[in-house]
């Protein structure tokens, strides 16, 4: 699609004037108000199918210029949600060196270091392109990250991250357990219809954002924040990728449920 930044002359308050969804309604990210959540004991564990991938498996890392992600073979799904979702791809959101605030979703106006996303479509499309767009076509899982203790299952693709520095950079990564990189509580989550938190901010998504974080150390958080640029190696001033998350957007006459009650 067209260009769009997060910051500057193409930035978030310009999106809808190429994008018109951006400017529309059931727009993510959302802030989590206390006071506007609604317990819903009907909401299910979360079920991670195949997400256990053998190391014999390859998954494609890369720098797409607005985020890194990973693809993710769609035999890995998502059931104990209304339909079936494939998974996609995984990608980041994160702050700056010196300004570790870059989650996208916030619980009470807190802001995490960062937020990693797992975008599934709904299985009853072939494909993602022809489900983006679709009301009932994706599922996003969120979850927050916060600095603190050194996580080894992040080293499993951030290692690789320095192969990666410009837009359209490509590396191939070893399967390994994508279950490890989410919380251990896969009950307790804030369930909301939203949309894609990038143009063309489709209100396509059903978002389903964990409770609880994880955590990377300092120096994985610095690999995520200074490794990446979103502008291509041959372009003579490199601009560093920093800062990629929108701002929480207006609650419309929304309510986010609760998986929890404390
Ligand atoms: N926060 S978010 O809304 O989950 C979210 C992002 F923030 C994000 F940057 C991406 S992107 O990396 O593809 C770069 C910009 O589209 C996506 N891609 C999705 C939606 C767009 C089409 C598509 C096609 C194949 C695979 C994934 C996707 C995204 F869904
Ligand atoms: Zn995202």
């Amino acid at each position: 699609g067209g260009k769009w930044t997060y910051d500057g002359p193409d930035g978030e308050r310009h999106w809808s004037r190429n994008y018109p969804y951006c400017g529309g309604t059931f727009q993510s990210p959302i802030n989590f108000q206390p006071e506007l959540l609604r317990f819903d004991p009907d909401l299910l564990p979360i079920q991670l199918q195949d997400y256990n991938l053998s190391s014999k498996e390859q998954l494609t890392l890369s720098n797409n210029g607005h985020s890194v992600q990973l693809s993710l073979p769609s035999r890995m799904h998502l059931t104990g949600l209304p339909h079936r979702y494939s998974a996609a791809q995984l990608h980041f959101h994160w702050g700056s060196s010196n300004m570790p605030i870059g989650s996208e979703h916030t619980i009470n106006g807190k802001q995490f270091a960062g937020e990693m996303h797992l975008v599934h479509f709904n299985s009853k499309y072939p494909n993602i392109s022809l489900a983006v767009d679709k009301s009932d076509g994706l599922a996003v899982l969120g979850v927050f990250i916060e600095v603190g203790e050194f996580n080894p299952a992040f080293d499993q693709f951030l290692k690789y991250i320095k192969g990666i520095k410009y837009k359209d950079q490509k590396v191939q990564v070893a399967g390994f357990n994508i279950r490890e990189l989410l919380p251990a509580r896969l009950d307790e989550y804030y369930r909301y219809d939203g949309s894609l938190t990038t143009p063309p901010c489709y209100p396509s998504v059903l978002w389903t954002v964990f409770r609880n974080p994880v955590s990377i150390s300092r120096g994985q958080y610095l690999a995520l924040a200074t490794a990446l640029f979103s502008s291509h190696a041959q372009e003579s001033s490199p601009i560093p990728l920093l800062g990629n998350y929108r701002k929480p957007q207006l609650m419309d006459n929304r309510v986010a449920l609760v998986s929890f009650q404390q």
